[in-house]
């Protein structure tokens, strides 16, 4: 029995003691990429690298990246890298390489480089994914969607849901209760991108339970679906290929696949005339020889149209992206608003001083009038950004500006929003909120890459005008109606939540309201 024991138990530590051996010197290999050309790096250790703090609950990847982004800073150089498990990452944390980066050089970084596998998951296929001439083409086409005029229109339609928000949030200031702004802000938020962007009523304020909500919710909040979010951005994507690997919930894209369809359908038995997003897809998916819309991006050769699947990972990534981020922005504008009750006061004065102008309407005019609260969105942005990634894949060799470093065609390279928009260098005190740090002279003194919560150069966020005027229109119905403090049971210091891509707070965010 002893000698049975023996035969199996060696071979099993041999072999297993041969695997660490292995482990270790492949990551010691791995991790003297940055070392081996002359570029600093944080210290890494097996096997995360330097994201332990990720998978060990203790930061969120905003945080990750801005604590990468300062702890480089602070040697004085210009970049540095570090380590995903053992992949090689870039991290510029001077102005001039990161503007040259995102804009000027923008051909050598046109690519997010994330994961997308349409044959296995069609909606990996939406716009944030596309690279090269499919994305540039697409994307050329898609400001049509967001012009001036369309944004005016749009603001009038938010307006109109405003008085269902107040409704709604009247309920719990007459009783006296707190109020987890976030979940109501989603609500307003999804019945506002469905109008706009769709078309379709909802009213999810008074039906909560309804499935856009649920399965539009799963992608950012569920464990799952969060965590994968974290490994699309951190795992090499042929590991990810191989595996087969899949983003989604089954039962949310095929609920999302159903609605986009009939959408699609009805829309082209009834005609439409809404000129919306969803017409311009829809005209996309047609084979149009006439139609000026299938010109590439050069105006000289053509482009292929859109297939269904095309058309519906669009059309997901923009109800997504067309609530999450902006509920998150108010809800974090309105925690800063809540602690900063002199900030607060400044804003009702101002919003009520316009409105007073406009004959108490709240008109696209009056809110373009509103500096302070510009000022307070752009604040709340920069200490807050919603989507506070920017990776960009280098697509061939690249001599990074003023310096002897290479960069290998295939390199990730990851700009810190979060750390940018808090390095001490370019925002003094960066913790506090100021708005004031946003009035036209203050704006003046800081180089242009030193906030972008948008994103910059060519691959800027397509819905940028959009969720601002959402944000807005949000804020502006509050504040002119509610005195707006914290309630205990918030978190604070506020605390983010270390789980997924969008930057959020750990634990909800109550607030008590008192109507004026
Ligand atoms: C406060 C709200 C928002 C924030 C902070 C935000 C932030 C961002 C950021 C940082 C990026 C990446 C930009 C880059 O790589 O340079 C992005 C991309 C994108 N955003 Fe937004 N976003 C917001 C609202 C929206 C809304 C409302 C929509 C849709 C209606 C939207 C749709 C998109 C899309 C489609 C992309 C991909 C663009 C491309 O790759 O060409 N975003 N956003």
């Amino acid at each position: 029995m002893a000698l049975c024991w023996g035969i199996i138990l060696y071979p099993t530590i041999g072999i297993l003691i041969s695997f660490i051996i292995f482990l270790k010197l492949y990551y010691n290999y791995c991790f003297s990429y940055w070392k081996k050309r002359g570029i600093y790096s944080p210290t890494p250790s097996i096997p995360f690298g330097n994201a332990s703090g990720l998978y060990t609950g203790k930061e969120c990847l905003g945080e990750l990246f801005m604590n990468i982004y300062l702890n480089i800073k602070s040697k004085g150089v210009k970049h540095g890298g570090f380590y995903f498990w053992g992949r090689n990452v870039y991290m510029p944390v001077d102005n001039e390489i990161i503007k040259k980066m995102v804009i000027r050089d923008f051909e050598n970084f046109p690519n997010h480089g994330l994961y997308i596998n349409e044959e296995l998951e069609p909606m990996s296929g939406h716009i944030f994914n596309m690279e090269d001439g499919k994305w540039r083409n697409l994307r050329a086409k898609l400001p049509s969607a967001f012009t001036t005029s369309k944004m005016k229109k749009m603001f009038g339609e938010m307006v109109k849901l405003q008085s269902n928000l107040t409704e709604h949030l009247d309920i719990y200031e007459t009783q006296s209760k707190p109020v987890n702004i976030k979940e109501v802000l989603v609500l307003f938020s999804t019945d506002i991108i469905l109008k706009n962007a769709f078309g379709l009523e909802t009213n999810c304020l008074q039906n909560k339970d309804l499935e856009f909500i649920k399965h539009g919710r799963t992608f950012f909040d569920d464990q799952w679906s969060t965590f994968n979010n974290t490994l699309v951005i951190t795992t090499p994507r042929k590991y990810l290929k191989w595996m087969n690997f899949k983003v989604f919930k089954k039962e949310g894209t095929d609920f999302f696949t159903k609605v986009f369809k009939d959408i699609k359908d009805f829309r082209e038995k009834n005609g439409s005339s809404r000129n919306d997003l969803t017409d311009l897809l829809i005209r996309l998916t047609k084979s149009n020889p006439e139609d000026d819309i299938f010109k590439d991006f050069n105006g000289k050769g053509r482009i292929e149209n859109l297939t269904f699947n095309e058309f519906a990972a669009q059309a997901y990534v923009f109800f997504e992206a067309g609530f999450e981020t902006s509920s998150t922005t108010m809800t974090f504008a309105l925690y800063a608003l809540a602690t900063n009750p002199k900030c607060q006061e400044a804003l009702r004065d101002e919003i009520n001083g316009v409105m007073k102008k406009y004959d108490g309407k709240c008109t696209y005019e009056a809110m373009l009038e509103m500096d302070y609260l510009d000022h307070v969105v752009d604040e709340t942005l920069r200490l807050y950004p919603a989507f506070p990634i920017m990776p960009r894949i280098c697509n061939k060799p690249y001599q990074v500006p003023g310096t002897d470093l290479v960069l290998e065609d295939g390199t990730l390279c990851m700009v810190a929003m979060m750390g940018v928009h808090r390095d001490p260098d370019l925002w003094p005190e960066p913790e506090i909120f100021d708005p004031n740090r946003f009035t036209k002279e203050n704006k003046a003194t800081r180089p242009s890459c030193a906030y972008m919560p948008f994103g910059d150069g060519p691959r800027v966020c397509i819905g940028k005008r959009f969720g601002l005027l959402q944000t807005k229109a949000g804020l502006i119905s509050i504040i002119k109606n509610y005195n707006v403090t914290l309630s205990n049971r918030t978190i604070n210091p506020l605390k983010f939540d270390t789980r997924g891509v969008i930057l959020k707070t750990k634990g909800d965010v109550w607030l008590n309201l008192h109507r004026i």
